[in-house]
């Protein structure tokens, strides 16, 4: 029977939104960005001095056509990683079992283990694959990501599960008061109380949580995507969160030389892709519900529209758009690839497992003819199999022993 994931959440205060630090970054310290507020509209991708020192800088500002200046979602996003990156830096590299410290909440550790065992169901019931993936990293790495997992599948759920036409923006905030609660080691129920008690025990910051949440308020409130742009930061609210969150618990590699920000990067760029994968098969599902997520800008140069989407007509000019979106997607698995070997040895094999089987999805749709209306892609037991060594083998590449990969 499947695990109840819903359950009423207890009236409190509305919290704010997502707190996006706007940060630059200055050899490896990041510094609050409003300091530089005057002069940060007139930089460019690439690099500046400031004091004498290069400084790095991501961004891309772009003006808007009221002729605003304004940062695009990828910069916002960015700041994300450099601040996840550099709030756990020392902690993660610092030794590659984690001390486990004492439960934070009062009570039996059998209470808890028990709260970890319904973690571990709900994993077994709705990812079965990934589950088993889990089963060869560390006992308490495999249960802190079992706890994360549950804590994302429900989220998704207010939104997605057999409830949401009653999730209303005030239930989210609600939602995100139990999260802080959770953060200050009081939780509301078991399933909080393993998260709880993750939290406690490995650098996870509170930030990527907040923010999956915004993406939640964003789907209530939003069925189109004008550009990329748009589409991108939903993108990072739903999935490339989810990367963010992981990288505490799997850990870097003690030997690994790369940035700590660019294994962040590469976490949040399968996040991207993978979340991209799922919307390109989904297509005629989510049109079905009355959403579409590709870039309206794209829809109208390819010479497409809604009607054609609702319509469900495989043409000559969808093919056309779809491979670039497949293309698009395949780059951030790509990008996603460089910082996988970086991670600690046992975590290595499910995140490459959970890559090559995502990315596969995108050979499906291709396989299908582009028809991802009526048909959804899926990759099949034997090619999932086989996808499993595959994987095992991509794992035993060691991490890089020098300071190579790029954090850009
Ligand atoms: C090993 C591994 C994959 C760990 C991640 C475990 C984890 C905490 C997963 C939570 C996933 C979740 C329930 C997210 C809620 C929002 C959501 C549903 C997002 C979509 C997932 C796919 O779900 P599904 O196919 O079931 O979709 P439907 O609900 O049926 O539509 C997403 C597409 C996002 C998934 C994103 C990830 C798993 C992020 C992966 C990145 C990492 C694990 C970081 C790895 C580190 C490096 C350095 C590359
Ligand atoms: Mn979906």
């Amino acid at each position: 029977m499947p695990v109840a994931l819903l359950w009423v959440v207890s009236p409190c205060e509305v919290s704010n939104g997502t707190g996006f630090l706007e940060s630059v970054r200055e050899g490896n310290r990041i510094f609050d960005s409003s300091r530089y507020m005057n002069s940060r509209f007139s930089c460019l991708r690439g690099s500046r001095t400031r004091n004498g020192r290069k400084l790095s800088v991501r961004s891309a500002i772009v003006a808007t056509p009221a002729g605003e200046m304004t940062m695009t979602s990828e910069q916002k996003v960015y700041d994300v990683v450099l601040r996840q990156a550099a709030l756990v830096k020392r902690q993660l590299r610092s030794t590659d079992e984690l001390e486990v410290k004492d439960m934070p909440i009062p009570g039996n550790l059998g209470l808890l283990s028990e709260a970890y065992d319904r973690c571990s169901e709900v994993c077994a019931e709705y990812a079965k694959t990934f589950y088993l993936g889990t089963m060869l990293m560390t006992p308490e790495r495999r249960r802190a990501i079992w706890a994360i997992y549950v804590w994302c599948r429900r989220t998704d759920e207010l939104v997605d599960g057999p409830n949401a036409s009653h999730i209303t923006p005030q239930a989210l905030d609600r939602w995100e008061d139990r999260l802080e609660d959770v953060f200050n080691g009081r939780p509301f129920d078991m399933l909080d109380a393993a998260l709880s008690d993750t939290v406690s025990n490995f650098p996870v910051d509170i930030q990527p949580f907040r923010d999956m949440i915004e993406g939640m308020r964003m789907d209530l409130r939003k069925s189109r995507y004008r550009n990329f742009d748009e589409l991108y930061l939903y993108c990072y609210y739903v999935a490339g969160t989810v990367g963010l969150m992981s990288v505490p618990i799997m850990g870097i590699a003690p030997e690994s030389k790369a940035p700590t920000e660019s294994v962040y990067n590469a976490a949040l760029a399968l996040g991207i892709a993978n979340q991209l994968t799922n919307i390109l098969r989904d297509v005629g599902e989510d049109a079905r519900r009355g959403r579409v997520y590709l870039p309206q800008d794209e829809l109208a140069q390819a010479g497409l529209s809604d009607e054609d989407i609702f319509a469900g007509r495989v043409t000559d000019k969808w093919r056309i758009f779809m491979k670039k979106q497949i293309q698009r997607a395949r780059k951030f698995f790509d990008e996603a690839e460089k910082g996988v070997t970086e991670l600690s040895g046992a975590s290595r094999w499910p995140v490459w497992a959970s890559l090559l089987l995502y990315r596969k999805i995108l050979d499906e749709i291709e396989a299908n003819d582009y028809n991802n209306f009526t048909r959804r892609a899926y990759v099949s037991k034997p090619k999932k199999l086989i996808t499993l060594p595959i994987a095992y083998a991509k794992s035993l590449v060691p991490p890089t022993s020098t300071r190579t990969l790029s954090p850009l």
